[in-house]
């Protein structure tokens, strides 16, 4: 039997157990993950997030992000704020400025005075063999088939792909029919992250998302930026949006091109201990 110490953590009601995967010995099967996720046979979360020593002499930390069905992915932007909250208060490391090794690049984050996180996403990847999105010409929208249906849709990749749904009201939108169908479809290889956005103003969205490997979450950090950066290539948005979503408020910031997505937004504890696996 593996005694593993872990922190609970949220950021906007997504959740996340966090384990420090460098002073001690971590090596999880995805039905370990499957099992510390599950809400009635573990501690319950929608990523299982790991803490270890970098692999790039150019980062500060590699983390690895794990959805609840016990898949690793490439990235999350929710968790990766509550990774460098967990890092400070933890003591394991003390500067405001940290280069995180992500599964496919480098994430830079800020600890902010005012106790938000602030985050440089990179810049959006749109070329459709990058997301992975079906090969086909890039644009702005695309077409899906959907059973008897043709929806429109954005494809962005945030380090991880989202499909983004412009629709005109997220209360009473089908993300629990279309979710699973488009982050299934077999246009997505790797399947995908289903962002349902209602346009309020060219400065504030309201956001639901479906996320691939853990449902329907209150919050996602990858999705906000996303939704943002096809709200704008549609003509939609403005630079800096606030995207609200079932669990509160993230201000997402994008210029354009190549430049990058910025994401703020808070990250808390809520309690420590040990699980027996
Ligand atoms: N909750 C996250 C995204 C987590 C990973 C995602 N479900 C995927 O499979 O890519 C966020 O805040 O970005």
């Amino acid at each position: 039997m593996t005694k593993l110490r872990f922190t609970k953590m949220q950021a906007l009601g997504n959740d996340f157990i966090v384990i420090d995967a460098m002073s001690q010995t971590v090596a999880l099967s995805s039905d370990q993950i499957r099992q510390l996720s599950n809400r009635r046979l573990g501690i319950g979360c929608d990523q299982v997030l790991l803490a270890e020593r970098p692999q790039r002499p150019d980062t500060d930390i590699r983390y690895r992000v794990f959805n609840a069905d016990g898949g690793e992915v490439e990235h999350c932007g929710n968790g990766v704020r509550c990774l460098a909250r967990f890092l400070h208060e933890k003591a394991l490391l003390e500067q405001h400025e940290l280069r995180v090794e992500t599964r496919n690049g480098l994430t830079l984050v800020h600890l902010c005075d005012d106790g938000a996180i602030a985050v440089n996403m990179g810049p959006p990847v749109l070329e459709p063999e990058r997301i992975p999105f079906r090969p086909t010409k890039q644009a702005s929208e695309y077409a899906l088939a959907l059973e008897d249906k043709r929806i429109m849709i954005g494809a962005v990749s945030m380090g991880n792909p989202h499909a983004v749904l412009q629709v005109d009201d997220i209360d009473s939108a089908p993300i629990d029919t279309f979710g699973p169908l488009i982050m299934e479809h077999a246009d997505f290889p790797q399947r995908v992250n289903v962002g349902f956005m209602q346009v309020i103003s060219r400065d504030r969205i309201r956001l639901r998302v479906y996320e691939r490997g853990a449902g329907e979450t209150p919050a996602c950090g990858t999705g906000a930026c996303a939704a943002v950066v096809s709200g704008r290539l549609r003509g939609l948005l403005d630079a800096r949006v606030k995207v609200n979503l079932p669990g509160g408020e993230l201000m997402i910031y994008w210029d354009g091109g190549d430049t990058s997505v910025w994401m703020t937004g808070p990250a808390l504890t809520v309690y420590e201990g040990e699980i027996r696996l």
